[in-house]
């Protein structure tokens, strides 16, 4: 069994993933972690280096490759969802939930944690709350294919759990 965690920057994909996993004994891989020792760069790196249609690219390798592993959560990047066939990956190797947290409360997370995401980097607290929604508009649509979504801005990993049992018996 897969869960995979998907949602916007902030979300809290890393954090309750890590916990999810922990309670079910499962593992806990993060899709950025993996890319970056698969490829012996950081993710600002690559940004850097390579640009983000290459990073793209190494995310849904390492995606293609984590979906044939048994019992793990997996936290994907926020962006992940929304680029070639990935959603369609995830939907059909496990259970996708996407966790629905508003704008405002990620702009404040999003602050304290903006260095290693070279999207948000150097933005103002207006210009991100402004790039927030903008980019959320884009990546709702593709967030909404998953087939479990959990929202609020104190999402717990006891609910996830829930809604997944509840769901699917
Ligand atoms: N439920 C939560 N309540 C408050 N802060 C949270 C919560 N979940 C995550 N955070 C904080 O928000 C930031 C981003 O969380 P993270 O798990 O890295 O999100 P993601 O992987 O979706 O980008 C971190 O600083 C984390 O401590
Ligand atoms: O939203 C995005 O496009 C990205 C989100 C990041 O992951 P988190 O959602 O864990 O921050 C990381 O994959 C990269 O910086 C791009
Ligand atoms: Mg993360």
């Amino acid at each position: 069994m897969r869960i995979y965690l998907i949602g916007y920057m902030g979300s809290g994909k890393t954090t309750l993933g890590r916990e999810l996993a922990s309670k079910l004994r499962f593992s806990f891989l993060d899709l950025d972690k993996y890319l970056e020792k698969k490829y012996f760069k950081t993710i600002p790196q690559i940004f850097e280096e390579e640009g983000e249609a290459a990073f793209r690219l190494k995310e849904q390798a390492c995606l293609h490759e984590v979906s044939e592993f048994e019992d793990v959560v997996v936290a994907t990047g926020g962006g992940a969802p929304c680029f070639f066939d990935n959603m369609d990956v995830m939907n059909r190797t496990g259970y996708c939930v996407f966790l629905d947290v508003d704008s405002e409360e990620l702009a404040s997370r999003l602050m304290e944690s903006k260095t290693e995401r070279p999207l948000i980097k150097g933005k103002s607290p207006d210009e991100l709350m402004d790039f927030i929604d903008k980019m959320m508009e884009k990546r709702r649509p593709y967030y909404e294919r998953a087939s479990y979504i959990v929202s609020g801005t104190n999402i717990t990993p006891e609910e996830i759990l829930v809604r997944i049992e509840f769901e699917h018996g």
